[in-house]
């Protein structure tokens, strides 16, 4: 699904009145509908209290005015408050007429601001996508006085102050919702940490937008859903054998560190590898076979850490990283696994390698390194091994702004992680994953996900950036059905391995 600017969605708002030969005000009463729907089954008129609907002058504040009577319709007790301005919209005046005596309209001002009770339900239609500057003067002491007043808030479309696709500066007034219902597709400004103070649970509502023009439409942002990876993974064909699904080499563990060997190399497995051969330290070696009989090993000289990287002829994709430490011989290792792999022998492209965890951090310890990565080497780092990589971000925007520019220099698939972990290709885009839960802020799931991408990397029937957002996507859906079993406190690394088979399945099920 793609991700549009605030000016785009203006453009998709025009494009569907024209495309459906409906008025804007009918697109508004859909909006209006669309997010009572979602309203009603929230919140009983019982429980609900009196409603308090703040207006805004332009479509926003329309939306607000049509919620408000289809709020009153439905039974809800509904007050209506009223952000003073010289101009209103077209459909908001239509909507401020199609308001009945039924519900109380007041006018807001400095010296009467709307008498909000603790916990009062309030939706907040104040500013939307229109939004053309911070709030300041009387919409911020508006927002104060709903932050004081410790309201339970609704936004619709978006919390009134946020921007949709850009950052405020600090300290700017800005709603905090608990919910946001907005209409059609999600806003990037939902997806990023930043903002989740704001936006709190975001739903979409379908309001029937232009399939046409949102499939025409261009953007580097997109998110991840069911039907994104639908079909990404083929049928295995019944006449295939391990050898079809690609021989994958791990390099992991170190003293005190086997752990992340293992869950990666039980992940590799479960992603479907045909076969995998793991090389670890000399102490790993038992630990590492009973761990995991179904895998080779190739236990190296040296006892503590990896110091000798194995021939790569028999191999058809690297990972490497997980529980790997810092030393010198491992540096060793990935300079001339790099090398290796830019022209390995008898192959026409470069070898499809992981890069993960430590050696992440010695990547970003020697830069000099990332001029040999391969063309569409995959990189998994946390929001702080990125930084190593590159530079402090000022703000979640500017990381993604570094994020999609070390990609397209380094022709790199990076995959942020986090809350919607974000994939940026050597194209420029960015794949907002869907999947996942806080349950997986636990050590050992990111060696999880390098081992189903070193798996989905050694399966030549997949290209480099489907089969990496597929394992993102997978490795979420795993982390899902594992916190429904645990819950996301007793969630545990090797939980997300046991529901990779499932997850997996599902995907190449799905729609
Ligand atoms: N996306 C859809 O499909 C639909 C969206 N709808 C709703 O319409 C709003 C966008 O409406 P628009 O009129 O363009 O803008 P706003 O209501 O957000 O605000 C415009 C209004 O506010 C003034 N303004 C802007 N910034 C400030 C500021 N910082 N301080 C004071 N005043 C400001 C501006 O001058 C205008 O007067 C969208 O979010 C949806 O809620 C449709 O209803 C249907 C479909
Ligand atoms: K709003």
């Amino acid at each position: 699904m793609i991700l549009l600017t605030a000016a785009q969605t203006r453009e998709l708002d025009q494009a569907t009145i024209e495309e459906q030969n409906i008025t804007s005000a009918e697109l508004m009463e859909r909006a209006a509908e669309s997010f009572v729907q979602w309203f009603r089954g929230r919140y009983a008129t019982a429980s609900a209290g009196e409603i308090l609907v703040l207006c805004g002058p332009g479509n926003n504040g329309g939306d607000g005015l049509a919620a408000a009577r289809l709020l009153q319709q439905a039974h809800y007790a509904v007050r209506v408050a009223l952000l003073p301005a010289e101009q209103h919209s077209a459909d908001w005046r239509h909507n401020r007429q199609r308001l009945t005596a039924a519900v109380p309209v007041t006018d807001i001002s400095a010296a009467h601001l709307p008498h909000i009770a603790p916990h009062t339900l309030v939706v907040d239609a104040l500013f939307g996508t229109g939004l053309s500057r911070p709030l300041e003067g009387l919409p911020a002491a508006l927002v104060a006085h709903l932050a004081a007043a410790d309201a339970r808030v609704v936004a619709v479309d978006i919390p009134s102050g946020l921007f949709a696709d850009a950052p405020q500066p600090a300290d700017s007034a800005v709603v905090r919702a608990e919910h946001t219902v907005s209409f059609g597709l999600p806003k990037l400004a939902f997806l990023l940490p930043q903002n989740a103070k704001f936006v709190g649970e975001w739903h979409v509502g379908d309001i029937g937008l232009s399939q046409q023009f949102i499939a025409n439409a261009a953007s580097p942002w997109h998110y991840t859903d069911a039907a994104a990876v639908a079909g990404s993974l083929p049928p295995r064909s019944r006449f295939s054998h391990k050898g079809t699904f690609g021989h994958a080499l791990l390099l992991a563990g170190s003293r005190g560190k086997m752990g992340a060997a293992v869950l990666a190399a039980g992940a590799c497995q479960r992603g479907g590898a045909g076969l995998l051969t793991a090389r670890v330290p000399g102490c790993g070696y038992d630990i590492f076979q009973i761990s995991v009989p179904e895998a080779m090993c190739l236990p190296d000289p040296q006892p503590d850490v990896i110091s000798e990287l194995p021939d790569l002829t028999p191999y058809q994709a690297v990972g490497i990283g997980p529980g790997l430490g810092q030393e010198a011989a491992s540096l060793a290792v990935l300079r001339q696994l790099l090398r290796d792999s830019a022209a390995a022998p008898g192959r026409s492209q470069p070898m499809p390698l992981i890069i993960d965890a430590d050696a992440l951090n010695l990547l970003g310890q020697h830069r000099e390194l990332l001029d040999l990565l391969p063309e569409n080497t995959v990189l998994t780092p946390h929001p702080k091994e990125f930084e190593r990589l590159t530079e402090p971000a000022r703000d979640d925007y500017h990381r993604l702004e570094l994020l999609r520019d070390f990609a397209q220099r380094h022709r790199s698939l990076v995959v942020l992680k986090g809350a919607y972990s974000c994939l940026a290709t050597p194209g420029g885009e960015l794949h907002f994953n869907s999947t996942g839960n806080p349950g997986m802020a636990t050590g050992g799931s990111g060696d999880v996900l390098t081992g189903l991408l070193l798996a989905l990397r050694a399966d030549a029937r997949l290209l480099p950036a489907d089969a990496v957002r597929l394992g993102v996507y997978a490795h979420g859906m795993a982390g899902d059905l594992a916190a429904h079993e645990t819950g996301e406190a007793g969630l545990i690394a090797g939980d997300i391995v046991r529901q990779l088979g499932p997850a997996l399945s599902r995907c190449s099920h799905l729609i």
